[in-house]
């Protein structure tokens, strides 16, 4: 038997397992663990190493089984579990994109508000050539992970002839990102309000993404002129952005919610508590 947590933050749903479970297997676990149907669903495993010196180092895998290097929400998930299960309302996790710091500002219950430094964004405007469509204008963004946003003005978020969810997948997998990216489509409502939709990268389109509204925030301060604080909602929810300057760590505040623990029985050889 697997223990796990099952946590969301604005319906990003993620499992959290403990590194010692894995044995290696942590690519076949996120398949088998969140398909919708057959797993336990989610949109990807967290697995956290709980270190020595009492310090975390978390892996991400998405729902595909494709490694990412973090995630916000997922992030936020874990620090939620570690302020629900051991009362620590700091916490300083390392993961593969950088170091992230969380700060539990409310909670009631098995409910969170969580306050995330989320390093400095990097972007750079881009051109991509997409077959049969031409060129696609946006800006690549660095969070930690790899993100292409793009702007819309349509109310369905539909640019280039094209669903968010078709373009989203065009973008993702093209040749001019050799390691994938997640796509990002931004609507501007006001200085201090965007809009977005998510197609994640080992995923497809889901409810949120924690540096995906970072990534979204990036290019409509940056591109458009947007105030630097800001609400930026996707599907499930608002989140708000804080940059104090382009040079200075992100801050994310978002919720998170602790959904379950439980047991998972694996068709793994070799994976069990
Ligand atoms: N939803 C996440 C991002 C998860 C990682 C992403 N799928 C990737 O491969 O980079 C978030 O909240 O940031």
């Amino acid at each position: 038997m697997i223990p796990f947590v099952k946590a969301h933050a604005c319906g990003n749903d993620f499992l959290i397992l403990e590194e010692s479970v894995a044995n290696g297997q942590h690519a076949a676990l996120a398949r088998e663990l969140c398909s919708r149907h057959y797993g336990i669903g989610a949109d990807g495993i967290e697995f956290v190493d709980r270190r020595a010196d009492g310090s975390f180092f978390l892996r991400l895998f998405n729902a595909d089984g494709s490694e990412a290097e973090l995630s916000g929400n997922g992030t936020r998930c874990v620090a939620a579990w570690i302020a629900y299960s051991e009362g620590l309302k700091s916490t300083t996790i390392e993961t593969h994109g950088g170091v992230r710091t969380c700060n539990v500002v409310e909670c009631d219950d098995a409910d969170f508000l969580i306050e995330t430094d989320m390093g400095v964004p990097t972007i750079q405007e881009r051109t991509v050539d997409l077959h049969g469509i031409g060129p696609v204008q946006g800006a690549v963004v660095n969070v930690g992970n790899p993100h292409f946003v793009l702007f819309t003005v349509d109310q369905d978020f539909r640019t280039y002839g094209h669903t968010w969810e078709a373009l989203g997948a065009y973008l993702c997998t093209h040749r001019d990102f050799p390691g994938q990216t997640n796509v990002e489509f931004v609507r501007i409502i006001s200085p201090t309000e965007i809009q977005f939709r998510i197609y994640e990268r080992g995923v497809g389109p889901t409810h949120s993404s924690g540096t995906g509204t970072c990534a979204a925030a990036t290019a409509a301060i940056t591109l458009r002129n947007c105030a630097r604080l800001l609400t930026a909602s996707s599907i499930g929810g608002p989140q708000r952005i804080h940059w104090p300057a382009s040079d200075q760590p992100m801050r994310l505040t978002g919720p998170a919610r602790i959904v379950c623990t439980g047991n998972a029985v694996s068709a793994l050889r070799g994976v069990s508590a």
